[in-house]
This record gives C-alpha cells, sequence and structure tokens, in this order.
C-alpha cells in the first residue's frame, strides 16, 4: 500500500467508527493544497543540480496548517501527501489549535555539506514563500533536518514578510527556540512507552527495548528511557545494527554518533548484527524510529516483542496492523506516540507569538500533561470498545476535524 492509501484507509476505520457520511469524508481525507516544486541547487564544486520539492497542506479545520520538513532521497508526492494527512489527525488528537501539512526536498541530507544544505532551505523558503506563514503554515525538522535549517528558514522568510519568528518551529534555542524542543519528540515517545508499560501492568526497571534509528528521536528515546530504568538491548542505523544482551552504554554511542562520520555500525559497544534482525529479536518493546514501512505483510508474523511503539511517521504498514492486532501485540500508533514534537513545536509557537520565554520545567511539565491526557483518554476509550489504539485515536481525531468543520459552516 502507498503512503496517503495507508493512512486513508485508517481514516475510513476511524469514520466507519462515526458512521461519518460519503460527502464529509470526501472532504476530510483530500489535501486542500499541494505545491510541487524546482530547486536549483548549485553543488560546492559549481555543478547545477536540479531537485524536487514539495509541500502538502492537507486540512486546515482547526487552525494553521503544522508539520515538518522532511530531507531524504525516499521524498516523493506520495510520501508527503501520506505524513500531511498524518499530521492533521495528530494534531487533532492530542487537541493543538491546528491542520496538518508537511513539506520534503528529494534528497539525500547526509551527500550535502552544510552550505548545500542552507542553499536548499533558502531556495526552498523562496519556492514556498506564499503559502507559509505564522498564521497560515508553520513547518518543523523532520528526518533530515534540525534548527540549523530551522533558522536560515526564518531569515530567509523575513527577506519576503518582514521578521517573524512564529513562521517556524525547531529553531535553535538561542535563536527563538524554545528548549526542550529537540528532546520532545523522543521524550515523548519515553513518556508514553513508560505508560503503555504501566497499563499492562509491566515494570520499566529492566524491561529491554530494540531501537531502530538513532537520530533526533531515536537517540533521546533511548536516554529517556535508559535515565528511566529500562535496558536498550539494541540499536541500529542507515549503517547496521548492534546488540548487548546486557544492555548498551547509550551516552557512550550519543558521544560516538555526535562525531563526523560515526554511525551505529563503527560503535565498539555489542556485537554486530543484520539490520533486520533487530525488529525480529525477543524484547519487551520493540521502537522503530526512523523510516516507514519497516514492519509488513512479510515480517509482521516475526515480531516477538509484544508492545510496539511507532516512533517513527508510518513504520507499520497497514496489512502488519491487522496482524499484530490479531497476534495481541499492542501497538501505540505514530499519531499519538510521537506527538511529543509537534506539541512542544506549538509551544514554542505560543512563545514566538508572546515575545516571552517558557522554561525547561515548564516544557517539560506541560508536555507530560498534553501527551498524559490524550494517552489516557484514547487507552480507556479503545478498552470500553474493543478497538485498537490506532483506530480508537483516529476516531478521536476525526471527530474533532469533523467538528470543526460542521461549526466553520461545511459538512
Ligand atoms: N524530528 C521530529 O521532531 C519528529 C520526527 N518524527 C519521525 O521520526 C522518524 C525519525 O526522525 P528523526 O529522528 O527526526 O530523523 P533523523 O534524520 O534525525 O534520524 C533518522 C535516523 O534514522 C536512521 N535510519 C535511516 N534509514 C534507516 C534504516 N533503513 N534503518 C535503520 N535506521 C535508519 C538514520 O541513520 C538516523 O539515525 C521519522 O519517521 C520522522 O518522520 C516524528 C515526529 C517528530
Ligand atoms: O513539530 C512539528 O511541527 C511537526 C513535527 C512532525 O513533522 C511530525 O510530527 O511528524
Amino acid at each position: 500500500m502507498q503512503a496517503f492509501e495507508a493512512v486513508q484507509h485508517y481514516f475510513n476505520k476511524g469514520a466507519d467508527e462515526l458512521g461519518l457520511d460519503a460527502s464529509l469524508r470526501k472532504l476530510l481525507v483530500q489535501p486542500e493544497r499541494e505545491l510541487t516544486v524546482q530547486i536549483p541547487l548549485k553543488r560546492d564544486d559549481g555543478t547545477l543540480e536540479t531537485l524536487i520539492a514539495y509541500r502538502v497542506q492537507h486540512n486546515s479545520a482547526r487552525g494553521p496548517y503544522k508539520g515538518g520538513l522532511r530531507y531524504h532521497h525516499h521524498v516523493d508526492l506520495d510520501e508527503v501527501r501520506g505524513l500531511a494527512s498524518l499530521m492533521t489527525w495528530k494534531t487533532a488528537i492530542v487537541n493543538l489549535p491546528y491542520g496538518g501539512a508537511k513539506g520534503g526536498v528529494t534528497v539525500n541530507a547526509r551527500d550535502l555539506s552544510k552550505e548545500e544544505k542552507e542553499r536548499v532551505t533558502r531556495k526552498f523558503v523562496d519556492a514556498i514563500c506564499v503559502v507559509i506563514g505564522p498564521d497560515l503554515d508553520i513547518p518543523a525538522p523532520d528526518m533530515g533536518t534540525g534548527h540549523e535549517e530551522m533558522a536560515w528558514f526564518m531569515n530567509q522568510y523575513a527577506k519576503y514578510h518582514g521578521f517573524n519568528p512564529g513562521v517556524v518551529t525547531g529553531k535553535p534555542v538561542e535563536h527563538y527556540g524554545i528548549p526542550g524542543r529537540e528532546e520532545a519528540t523522543g521524550r515523548g515517545v519515553g513518556l508514553l512507552t513508560l505508560k503503555t508499560l504501566s497499563r499492562l501492568g509491566r515494570k520499566a526497571d529492566g524491561a529491554t527495548v530494540a531501537l531502530q534509528g538513532f537520530g533526533n528521536v531515536g537517540s533521546h528515546t533511548a536516554k529517556f528511557l535508559t535515565e528511566a530504568g529500562c535496558k536498550i538491548v539494541a540499536v541500529s542505523d542507515h549503517t547496521g545494527a548492534r546488540r548487548d544482551p546486557a544492555g548498551l552504554d547509550v551516552m557512550a554511542l550519543w558521544r560516538h554518533t555526535g562525531e563526523a562520520s560515526s554511525f551505529v555500525n563503527n560503535f565498539a559497544g555489542g556485537e554486530a548484527i543484520p539490520a533486520e534482525e533487530l525488529l525480529e529479536l525477543e524484547v519487551d518493546v520493540l521502537i522503530p524510529a526512523a523510516v516507514g514501512g519497516v514492519i509488513h505483510s512479510g515480517n509482521a508474523n516475526r515480531i516477538k516483542a509484544p508492545i510496539v511503539i511507532e516512533a517513527a511517521n508510518a513504520p507499520v504498514e497497514p496489512e502488519a496492523d491487522e496482524l499484530l492486532y490479531e497476534r495481541g501485540i499492542v501497538v501505540l500508533p505514530d499519531v499519538l506516540a510521537n506527538a511529543g514534537g509537534v506539541t512542544v513545536s506549538y509551544f514554542e509557537w505560543a512563545q514566538n507569538r508572546q515575545f516571552y520565554r517558557w522554561t525547561l520545567d515548564r516544557v517539560r511539565g506541560e508536555l507530560d500533561r498534553t501527551l498524559t491526557h490524550a494517552f489516557d483518554s484514547i487507552w480507556d476509550r479503545a478498552k470500553e470498545r474493543d478497538r485498537s489504539l490506532r483506530t480508537t485515536a483516529f476516531t478521536v481525531g476525526i471527530e474533532r476535524v469533523a467538528k470543526a468543520t460542521q461549526l466553520a459552516g461545511l459538512g
């Protein structure tokens, strides 16, 4: 199943629960606007390359469009469409005053120098500046982007519309960012992993975890869970995987991956294992925190972890989702599991609009409160109605977006 089709599949299950009529379904499922643009990139060696980039604005019934920018070689319009629609449901599920969007450039971020990344980002802003803005569409980091890209983004936007830090979130803390945004997605994943363990009557202390991906989300998830007493027994990235049944030294891995050209495959701790094997280990919790579609009908029956936490967007394909559900494996869906990032983006945006500084304690406290509320209500409703957490989360999100659409006079 293609990315957008997969989200539509989940949307339809939620819409069935609500008995949503066909005309409203059509309105809510289709993106409101899609932009495909060309990015001329002057490489450092003087050659010219033409990249393709996208911004899909899926739905704005509940507020300005919100969603990250991905620099990855697999980016295409269908993937961005799928990710944009996930953002609509995610922001509604955690009850943020936003719609959903996503952007992407089809390029391998690791092939670009820092200067080339800056030129790509500025050209991207040049191409989409008419459809973004603090009340219109607010990008943020995703795979292959981080606080540097967001700072360049804000600076380039100012050349068209004047200074306004609320046009983008995930900026450097010293440059209109908020303390805690960088850790937010991983911290949220960690918090909700602990809540899932607790609801299932399992102890966090000593719980074993296999983690795919050690970028922004994966590394912060690993740190949070280690501090909570869990044992990270396997980690992978795009270069390979390492395993240690006694628990990997997560902080040593942090220091190692912080250095240029240092990846999981050349980390000294643990033993090397084939990357696909990580997903099939006998662990208490499996956390895919990298790319989409890694758990599919071909490997779902070999997943042994009783809990899967979707830190990445769309790591489990719909056919696999059914198989895992039938096997009693608890899947905490992306639209809830990784919503900590956009939640703290919201705090950053609110801070920017007030020109008021939030403290890290306040950010963490409000993040915890927001995610706990969303998690508890979805968990309880799923148990009451005997539905999966994903179908229940979609039902909650769709209900809110449909209500806003109707209140606005449509639908
Ligand atoms: N950054 C954020 O705040 C948010 C990110 N996400 C999602 O989390 C996931 C990861 O994003 P980030 O950590 O920000 O990206 P990142 O670019 O910081 O890190 C990506 C990590 O995945 C690894 N990776 C790539 N391909 C892989 C493969 N085939 N197998 C194993 N590892 C692989 C990379 O080596 C790297 O360690 C994505 O799905 C993203 O959409 C979701 C919500 C917010
Ligand atoms: O922080 C944000 O605004 C968006 C994060 C994002 O792209 C995501 O949750 O997938």
